[in-house]
């Protein structure tokens, strides 16, 4: 059976890491995210971090405002981060772990062991009409956890496989692919729809894309630094087509 159409989903980050290395308006996210568009992404993702490190809550603001694709709006599943979300409204919005000290995302939400904390926070957003995805590591019993917490959508974290594949160990490379396949599989038996991202490059995204229950990949620092040397366009045409190749490759 033909998998389901892969959407690309980029994550505007990093060209706000730049804008704020002088602390002035140049280069702007929101037209890195019209260009990212015109070039074939399907959404756009931002992370609003509690320490505003790159993207500003301005920017959500004008992403918002200006955007005719769907706005992933990533944040922690703090009451700051949540009272955010039910004002901006966005089409989605991904709960991810946060620590001031991390220099990017480490992994997954813990929701086998403290997800008490999450479950108001997916209510009150799936009832304001956002569609919540949790980002979450690979494996079985997180899936289950996932559909208790009755969140739509989980977001495989793909960054160990993506060090795995970087690190050159392919005993580790095929482990991790493997979690991410299985996770893939028994989420959708479960009903829930399955994204994935962190760390993906032109290669691991062709590699995850035949996973066939994967309906989105969120990339962006791979994507944004490609930019610097193909341009911004030329970057997401190529990784269009890197997933195009991969998902040819899948039959769920
Ligand atoms: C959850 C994830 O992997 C990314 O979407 C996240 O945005 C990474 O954080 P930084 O963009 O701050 O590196
Ligand atoms: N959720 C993953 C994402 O939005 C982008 O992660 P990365 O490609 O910047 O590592």
């Amino acid at each position: 059976m033909k998998a389901p159409p892969l959407r690309l989903g980029v994550n505007i980050d990093h060209v706000a890491t730049v804008r704020n290395a002088r602390g002035g308006p140049y280069p702007d996210p929101i037209r890195a995210a019209h260009l990212a568009v015109f070039a074939g992404a399907d959404g756009i993702t931002a992370h609003l971090r509690e320490d505003r490190r790159h993207i500003r809550d301005l920017d959500m603001e004008r992403l918002k405002r200006q955007l005719f694709v769907p706005l992933n709006f990533e944040m922690a599943a703090t009451s700051e981060m949540v009272g955010l979300a039910l004002a901006l409204r966005p089409h989605a919005s991904c709960l991810v772990p946060e620590k001031r000290e991390e220099r990017t995302t480490e992994g997954g939400l813990d929701i086998i062991g403290g997800h008490s904390h999450l479950q108001p926070a997916i209510k009150e957003l799936c009832d304001a009409g956002i569609r919540v995805s949790l980002f979450v590591e690979p494996d079985i019993q997180v899936m289950e956890a996932a559909k208790d917490l009755r969140a739509p959508v989980v977001e495989l974290h793909t960054g160990t496989y993506c060090d795995a594949v970087a690190d050159g160990d392919k005993a580790r490379e095929t482990h991790e692919l493997e979690r991410l396949k299985t996770a893939a599989a028994h989420g959708a038996r479960l009903g829930l729809e399955i994204h994935a991202g962190h760390g993906l490059n032109f290669e691991t995204a062709r590699i995850v894309a035949a996973i066939p229950q994967i309906t989105e990949l969120n990339i962006g620092h791979f994507l944004i630094g490609e930019g610097i040397f193909l341009g911004l366009d030329e970057a997401v045409k190529a990784m269009r087509l890197a997933m195009d190749e991969g998902r040819a490759q899948a039959s769920s």
